[in-house]
């Protein structure tokens, strides 16, 4: 089966993680790797993280435009740079080239951007894209339909130079009608990858729904689970939300099949049986 190609956006902190991941998943080629300053030291992705082979050719940001795509062709663009990286979008979803955007947090007018660009091509953006933290946002939604009186607050938590609060929190928030202001308090300590709690506060009990990733690995493994289901999917702006419940489709359709074949499988074997008789 053919491979999924990759170009990713973004080497630092977390790019060379997701990189690390999707060069070792069979599923994928990672074609090139762009990041803001040319590569003094690696020709190749692989080179810098010390893999075999050479995948991610790593490129400068200013070569990347229309003709770059055209000869580097690959089927979906994954964003873990900066706000900035959204500059080079357009000519990508011109060609049909369907992206990933993983940046936390975007300027305002940005998410417009992206909904049109959903005209052209498949748009996924995620300010989480681990696989945890959506289904945490998925479950405190039904925890505040059930407990609408609930008191609820937002912890996160982060390595200390992270300056900004977290996206995902502010995301978390914004799903369930929170005040970003007062309703989320941010601790910055140590090397802390990225930890969330959403804190349901009742009368006599409290109900704590926490996600923490452990390596920045967790971000890669989320883009792929992503890219999966990105490469069928039409133009349009998803989340990892439409990436779950379309899997949790999937899973209950394939349960149903089974189960309609066992029984139709009995059915037949208890036909026979009493064939046997008449
Ligand atoms: N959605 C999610 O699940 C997650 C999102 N993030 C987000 O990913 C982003 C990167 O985080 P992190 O890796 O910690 O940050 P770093 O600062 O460690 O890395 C940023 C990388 O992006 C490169 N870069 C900066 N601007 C551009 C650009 N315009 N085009 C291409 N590359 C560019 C930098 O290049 P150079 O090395 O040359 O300076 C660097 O390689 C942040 O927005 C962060 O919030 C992080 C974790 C999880
Ligand atoms: O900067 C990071 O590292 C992370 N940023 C994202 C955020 O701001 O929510 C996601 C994750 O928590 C890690």
């Amino acid at each position: 089966m053919n491979k999924i190609k990759i170009g990713l956006f973004g080497f630092g902190k977390t790019g060379k993680l997701v990189a690390h991941e999707f060069i070792n998943n069979e599923s994928f080629e990672l074609v090139w790797v762009a990041k803001r300053s040319a590569s003094e030291d690696f020709i190749f992705a692989s080179d810098a993280l010390g893999l075999k082979g050479q995948s991610g050719k790593i490129v400068p940001i200013s070569e990347i435009n229309k003709e770059f795509f055209t000869n580097n062709p690959v089927d979906i663009i994954v964003d873990f740079s900066d706000t900035s990286g959204v500059n080079y979008y357009a000519p990508a979803a011109d060609l049909g080239i369907k992206i990933i955007s993983a940046i936390s947090q975007y300027e305002s007018g940005d998410m417009e951007y992206l909904k049109n660009l959903g005209l052209k091509t498949a748009v996924l953006y995620s300010p989480n894209i681990t696989i945890g933290i959506n289904l945490i946002l998925m479950a405190a939604q039904i925890f505040q339909n059930i407990l609408p009186h609930a008191d609820i607050e937002i912890i996160e938590e982060h390595f200390r130079n992270k300056n900004e609060v977290s996206g995902t929190a502010k995301k978390i928030a914004d799903t369930l009608g929170l005040d970003e202001e007062t309703q989320i308090n941010s601790i910055r300590v140590g090397g802390i990858v990225g930890k969330h709690e959403v804190i349901f506060g009742l009368p006599n009990q409290t109900i704590r729904l926490t996600h923490e990733s452990i390596s920045k690995a967790a971000f890669g493994q989320g883009a792929i689970f992503a890219a999966k289901w990105l490469i069928n999917a039409g133009p349009g702006l998803y989340c990892m939300e439409d990436v779950i419940k379309n899997r949790v489709k999937e899973q209950l359709l394939e349960k149903q099949m089974e189960e309609k074949a066992s029984s139709n499988y009995l059915q037949q074997f208890k036909n026979k049986i009493l064939g046997l008789f008449k």
